[in-house]
């Protein structure tokens, strides 16, 4: 077995690993980066490029088929599978090959790809040829897709999101288990590309809300594209000569209905059961996770950081740059260990219309301000852009704390939430109180203008601003 010595090793060459390398070897040329598969990040390879590749075709194809209520008439709406699959495929590629490139040209003595494994609180086994002693070790090994037991029995016709970004066709039906982000994205994209879905859940939710009155509109909204099942029991998942065989139970009926494939989008798993944790020598929760630091990534007191979606705390691309960019600074400096920027929560879910969130939940307003908080809200049925362009539905709610004004937070579900979300993270990050925030210019018309509306709102249940009338005397019509 080789034998190598290094200051830094990081495991994982994803975001977060790519990220903490650069930063590591700014401190010391004695780094090495370790991969296990391949090059390209779990983002550029089989996450969110891809997915948003997919769900552009599903929009040019929806936009389409409902452009005659604007009276542009375009006839019948033909998508060629082989076709959308090909530009996804060649798109995700063009995004893949700078990463690998990038991964390659790094100095080979700072480069070793086999799985990694600890054996010691400083030593690693990598692919079972080289052992690497380090002095410290980042673990950046990102997360997998969770597949419940009960899927197997969909045999080869069970997939992953990975799957189906290496399509050469779109298949005729899909069952899409998990109406999370990821299922609700791929589920509605393929459902408006003409494939036959039913999502799956278990527990009512959907695209990750937390806020009841939006959850509720969420469901009613979807519901009228998408065939739900978001509280089904599935009894049997059969692979039968006709594809997969589900039976389920739902609202008191048992209904057996047959798919090509079962998408497993039930969640993700943490890479750190395959790493030999336990000979890390650092304490572990009672799921095995290791405990640390979230502003210094530090696991307790020790030489060892952990980055990216393998932590478990915010999975998401900028999260795990954040995250690998303090890791991996850290790790260069150690022992001078520096707690670093972690910026306002932001999530958005691609689906139409977008989801969002930005800083505190619901439930975690209530906890932080001890009740003391109100919300204000918009309906976007009748907010004038989004009438404009026929984009008119969702609820967007913001939560404020009373006396200090500050702004709390927000959930969305609307047009443009991504763009919305961004604004507001930006409110919350500069700590704005409401009054400030409604000091902002708000153009005309623009879908902004609503959330000028439900920041009204909020102000007055808040009990801080001018006594207002439910009109707004300045704004446009629609505002
Ligand atoms: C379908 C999908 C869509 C998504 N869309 C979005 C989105 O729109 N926006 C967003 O912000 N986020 C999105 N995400 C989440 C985002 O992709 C992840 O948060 C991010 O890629 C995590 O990066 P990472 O560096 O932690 O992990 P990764 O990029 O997965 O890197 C981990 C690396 O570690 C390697 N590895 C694992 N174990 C070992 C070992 N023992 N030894 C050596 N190497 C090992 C792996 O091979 C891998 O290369 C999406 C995810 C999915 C699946
Ligand atoms: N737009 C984005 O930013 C984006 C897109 C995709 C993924 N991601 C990241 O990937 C992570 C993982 O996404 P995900 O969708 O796999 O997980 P998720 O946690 O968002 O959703 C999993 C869903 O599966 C349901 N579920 C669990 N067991 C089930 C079962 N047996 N049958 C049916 N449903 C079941 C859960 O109730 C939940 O609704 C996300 O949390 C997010 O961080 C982000």
């Amino acid at each position: 077995m080789d034998k190598r010595e290094v200051d830094v090793a990081i495991i994982g060459a994803g975001t977060a690993g790519l990220v903490a390398y650069r930063q590591a070897a700014r401190a010391t040329d004695r780094v090495v980066l370790i991969e296990g598969e391949q090059y390209g990040t779990t983002c550029a390879r089989v996450g969110c490029m891809p997915s948003k590749l997919l769900i552009a075709a599903a929009e040019r194809a929806h936009d389409v088929r409902h452009a005659g209520q604007f009276g542009v008439h375009v006839g019948d709406v033909q998508v060629d599978g082989r076709a959308v699959m090909e530009r996804v495929r060649r798109e995700r590629d063009r995004f893949v090959e700078p990463v690998v490139k990038a991964a390659e040209a790094l100095p080979e003595e700072h480069r070793l790809m086999g799985h990694a494994r600890f054996v010691g609180s400083h030593r690693l086994v990598v692919g079972e040829h080289t052992e690497v002693q380090a002095g410290r070790i980042v673990i950046a090994t990102g997360s997998r897709p969770h597949i419940p037991a009960p899927f197997k029995g969909a045999k080869d016709r069970l997939i992953v999101n990975d799957d189906v970004f290496d399509w050469q066709d779109l298949p005729e039906s899909v069952a899409v288990f998990g109406p999370g982000v990821i299922g609700l994205e791929l589920g509605q994209a393929l459902a408006r590309l003409g494939v036959r879905v039913r999502l799956f859940g278990v527990d009512g939710g959907i695209g990750g809300l937390q806020d009841g009155k939006i959850l509720d509109r969420a469901r009613r909204i979807f519901a009228e594209e998408l065939a739900l099942s978001l509280s089904a029991k599935t009894e049997t998942i059969t692979r039968t000569d006709q594809g997969v065989e589900i039976t389920f139970s739902e609202d008191g009926r048992t209904n057996t209905e047959t798919f090509d494939y079962l998408l497993a989008a039930t969640g993700r798993r943490p890479n750190i059961d395959h790493l030999d944790i336990q000979n890390a020598g650092i304490e572990l929760d009672d799921k095995g996770m290791p405990e640390f630091d979230p502003y210094t990534l530090r696991c307790g007191d020790s030489h060892i950081f952990i980055a990216g979606d393998v932590n478990n705390d915010r999975p998401l691309l900028h999260e795990a740059a954040d995250e690998g960019r303090i890791a991996g600074k850290n790790a260069g400096t150690w022992p001078d260990v520096r707690t670093g920027l972690r910026k306002t929560p932001v999530s958005v879910v691609f689906s139409d219309p977008q989801i969002a969130r930005v800083g505190y939940t619901l439930a975690q307003v209530g906890e932080r301000c001890q009740g003391c908080f109100a919300v204000g809200e918009v309906s976007f049925d009748n907010q004038g852009r989004s009438r404009v362009i026929a984009k008119n539905a969702g609820l967007l709610r913001v939560y404020g704390e009373h006396g200090s004004g500050l702004f709390m937070g927000a959930e969305m579900l609307g047009p443009a939430a991504e763009h919305l979300a961004h604004l507001l993270a930006w409110a919350a990050q500069q700590r704005m109180t409401v009054k400030t925030m409604l000091e902002m210019p708000f153009y005309h018309p623009v879908i902004e203008e609503g959330l000028r509306t439900a920041l009204k709102g909020l102000n007055r249940n808040l009990q801080m601003g001018p006594e207002q009338g439910d009109e707004c005397m300045e704004c446009g019509p629609g505002g």
